[in-house]
C-alpha cells in the first residue's frame, strides 16, 4: 500500500507540541538549577554545622592544656598543704569540653569523619583518665615517698593529651575543608583558628616547663632547655604565619586581636619567661599569675577567627537559601509564562482564526444541489491560516461573480423599466408610457366632455449646465426637476420625461386657468429649489419654460394638443424663458368660455 501525502499539522496541535517540548526541555534545566542550588545550600549548612564541631574541639584543646597548670601546681605542693580545688575544677572543665565535643561530633554528616572523631575522643579520654589516675596515686603518697621523676613524666603525658586534642581539631579542620570546598574564606579562617589554638597550647607548654623548674627549685635541665627552645622555635614560626595574616586581614577586629597577641605574648610573655630563668626565681603560682594573662589574647584571637568564620557561614547559608528560593520561583515563573503565552496565542489568535474560518466556510459553502469542487483541499488537510486564506480567496471569487451578476441584473432591470415605461434617470414615466396614458385620458375626456390641459416643461439653457458642470450634474438637475413634479402633482395627473430635458404633464378635468396656475406653481418651485452639488460651495439653480395647451382649443387629439403645447413652449423661450405661456387658441377658447360662463360641450 502506498503512503498518502503527509498531512500538515494544525497550528493548535503545533502549538501544543511546542508547549510540551519547551516544558520538557525547561523542566530538567530548571530542576538541575534548583538541584545545584540545593547542593550549594546543604554544603553551606554542613559547613556551618562542622564549624560548631571545630569550635567545640578547639575549646577542648584549650581546656586540656589548661588542666596542666593546676596539675603542675598540685604536684609541686607538699602533701599536707595540698588543695585539690583548682585541679578538680580544671579536670571538670576538660571533661565538660570533651563531652561537648563528643556531642557535637555526633552531628557530623560525613560518617567517616564522625567515626574517626569519636574514636580520637575516646582515645583522648582514656589517656587523660590514665594520666590523672597516675597523678592521683602520686599525690596520695607522702612527700618523702614520692618518686622524684614522676611529675616530669606526668607533665609529658599531659603534653601528649594536648597533642591528641590538637591533632583531633586539625583533623576536624581538614574535614571542614572538604565540606566547605565552595567556601574558601571559611577554610582559611578555620586554619587560622587552629593555628591560634596550637599557639595557645605551645605558650601553655612553655609555662609548664618553667613552672616545673620553679616547683623543683632547681634550674632548667638540659632536656627542659631543649624543649623550651623547640617550643619557642615553633611559636616564632606561628608568629610569622600570624604576622602574614595581619597583612592579609582586612577585618579591623582581627587585626586588633593579632596586634594584642604580638604585644602581650610574643613581646611581654616571652621576655617574662626569659627573665624568670635568669633573674631571681619566683614561686610557681606567682609565675602563673603573671604569665597566664599574657597568653589569654591568643584565645581571644582564636575566638575572633571562629566568630568571623561562623558569621561567614551564616551569611553564605542565608545567601544560598535565598538563591535556592529565587531560582525555584524563577524556574516556576518561566514555565508558567511559557504556558500562559501559548494559552493566550491559542485563545486570542488561533480560536478567533478557527471561528473566522468556520464562518467563512459557512458563507462560501457550496449551495445544496451543486457539486463540491474536489480540487480544493479539505479542512482536515490544512492548518488554520491556509484554510482561512483559501476561504478568503473563494469569498473574493464569489463576490466578484456576485458583482458581475448584479451589473447584469441592473442592465436587465434598466431594459425592463424602459419596456414597462419608466424613465431610468428620473423614475418618472417615459414618453411611450405618457403617450399611452394621455391618449386614454383624452379618450375619456372626449367621451365625458371634460377638459384636459397639456403642459410641456423644458429646462432653460440646459446645455450650459452640462457644459459648465458636466453631464452628471445635468442628470442631478433633471432628477431634481422630476422630484418637484412628483411632489407637486396629484396622483391622477400624468407626468413623465418625454425628451432629453423636456417633461410633460397632463391634467384631466382641468380648465386652462387652473392649468396655468399649476404651471406657474411648478415653474416657481423649480426656480426656488436649490440643487446641492458635491464639490460646489454654492447650490445650483435652474429655471424652466412651460408651454400650455387645452383640449378646449385643440380637441382631444394627442398630436394636435401636444403640438400646441410645444408651440406655446417655443413662444415662452422666445419671450425670454422662465415663464409660462398658453398658446393663443387655448387662451381664446378660455376667454370665450369665461365670458359665456359655459362648459364646452364634448367634441
Ligand atoms: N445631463 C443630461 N443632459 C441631457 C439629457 N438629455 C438631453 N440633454 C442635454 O440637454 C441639452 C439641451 O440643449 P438645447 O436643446 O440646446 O436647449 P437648452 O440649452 O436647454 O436651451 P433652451 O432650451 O433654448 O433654453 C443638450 O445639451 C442635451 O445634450 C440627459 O438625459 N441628461
Amino acid at each position: 500500500m502506498q503512503a498518502g501525502p503527509k498531512k500538515p499539522m494544525s497550528l493548535s496541535n503545533t502549538l501544543g507540541a511546542m508547549g510540551v517540548v519547551i516544558i520538557a526541555l525547561s523542566l530538567p534545566a530548571g530542576w538541575y538549577l534548583v538541584y545545584s542550588k540545593n547542593l550549594e545550600r546543604s554544603s553551606a549548612a554542613a559547613a556551618a554545622e562542622t564549624l560548631e564541631v571545630v569550635d567545640s574541639a578547639l575549646h577542648m584543646v584549650e581546656a586540656v592544656a589548661r588542666e596542666r597548670g593546676p596539675s603542675n601546681a598540685a604536684m609541686g605542693t607538699r602533701e599536707a598543704a595540698l588543695d585539690r580545688t583548682a585541679l578538680d575544677t580544671a579536670r571538670e572543665r576538660s571533661d565538660r569540653a570533651l563531652a561537648h565535643a563528643r556531642q557535637a561530633a555526633s552531628t557530623l554528616r560525613d560518617p567517616s569523619l564522625r567515626d574517626s572523631t569519636q574514636a580520637a575522643l575516646s582515645a583522648l579520654q582514656a589517656h587523660l583518665s590514665q594520666t590523672r589516675q597516675r597523678m592521683d596515686d602520686h599525690l596520695g603518697k607522702a612527700t618523702a615517698l614520692r618518686e622524684a621523676t614522676l611529675p616530669n613524666q606526668l607533665i609529658q603525658e599531659m603534653f601528649v593529651a594536648a597533642d591528641m586534642a590538637s591533632q583531633l581539631s586539625r583533623g576536624l579542620a581538614v574535614g571542614t575543608n572538604s565540606v566547605s570546598d565552595h567556601h574558601q574564606s571559611l577554610r582559611t579562617l578555620v586554619t587560622r583558628a587552629t593555628i591560634a589554638a596550637a599557639l595557645r597550647d605551645y605558650a601553655g607548654r612553655m609555662g609548664s616547663v618553667v613552672s616545673m623548674a620553679l616547683i623543683r627549685g632547681t634550674p632548667l635541665t638540659a632536656e627542659e632547655q631543649r624543649m623550651l627552645s623547640r617550643i619557642h622555635g615553633r611559636s616564632e614560626e606561628m608568629r610569622r604565619h600570624l604576622d602574614l595574616n595581619i597583612l592579609l586581614s582586612t577585618d579591623a577586629a582581627t587585626q586588633q586581636a593579632l596586634a594584642r597577641v604580638d604585644q602581650r605574648f610574643f613581646k611581654d610573655g616571652l621576655n617574662y619567661v626569659e627573665r624568670t630563668q635568669q633573674v631571681a626565681p619566683v614561686s610557681a603560682s606567682a609565675f602563673a599569675e603573671r604569665y597566664v594573662p599574657m597568653i589569654e589574647p591568643i584565645v581571644d584571637l582564636r575566638n575572633q577567627y571562629m566568630r568571623t568564620a561562623r558569621d561567614a557561614a551564616a551569611t553564605s547559608l542565608e545567601r544560598s537559601q535565598q538563591a535556592q528560593i529565587g531560582w525555584t520561583l524563577l524556574s516556576l515563573a518561566q514555565n508558567l509564562l511559557v504556558l500562559t503565552l501559548l494559552w493566550m496565542v491559542k485563545r486570542r489568535v488561533l480560536k478567533p482564526l478557527s471561528q473566522a474560518a468556520e464562518s467563512l466556510r459557512r458563507i462560501t459553502s457550496t449551495p445544496a444541489g451543486e457539486e463540491e469542487d474536489n480540487s480544493k483541499s479539505t479542512s482536515a488537510d490544512q492548518d488554520e491560516v491556509s484554510r482561512l486564506t483559501e476561504l478568503v480567496g473563494s469569498l473574493v471569487e464569489q463576490s466578484q461573480a456576485r458583482l458581475q451578476l448584479e451589473a447584469r441584473q441592473e442592465k436587465q432591470l434598466l431594459e425592463l423599466r424602459t419596456l414597462v415605461g419608466v424613465d431610468p434617470l428620473t423614475g418618472l414615466e417615459n414618453r411611450r408610457s405618457v403617450e399611452l396614458r394621455a391618449k386614454a385620458l383624452l379618450a375619456e375626456g372626449k367621451r365625458h366632455g371634460f377638459e384636459v390641459c397639456a403642459l410641456v416643461l423644458d429646462v432653460d439653457h440646459f446645455k450650459l449646465v452640462n457644459d459648465r458642470y458636466g453631464h452628471p450634474v445635468g442628470d442631478e438637475a433633471l432628477r431634481t426637476l422630476a422630484s418637484v413634479l412628483q411632489l407637486s402633482l396629484r396622483c391622477e395627473d400624468i407626468s413623465g420625461r418625454v425628451g432629453g430635458e423636456e417633461f410633460m404633464v397632463l391634467l384631466g378635468y382641468c380648465p386652462l386657468n387652473h392649468a396655468l396656475d399649476k404651471a406657474e406653481m411648478l415653474r416657481r418651485r423649480v426656480e426656488l429649489r436649490p440643487i446641492h452639488i458635491k464639490g460646489l460651495d454654492e447650490p445650483l439653480f435652474i429655471t424652466v419654460s412651460v408651454g400650455v395647451a387645452s383640449t378646449n382649443a385643440h380637441g382631444h387629439q394627442w398630436d394636435s394638443l401636444t403640438s400646441a403645447a410645444d408651440r406655446a413652449l417655443y413662444q415662452a423661450k422666445r419671450e425670454g424663458r422662465n415663464r409660462v405661456v398658453a398658446d393663443d387658441a387655448s387662451n381664446s377658447a378660455a376667454g370665450a368660455l369665461s365670458s359665456d360662463s359655459l362648459v364646452s360641450p364634448p367634441n
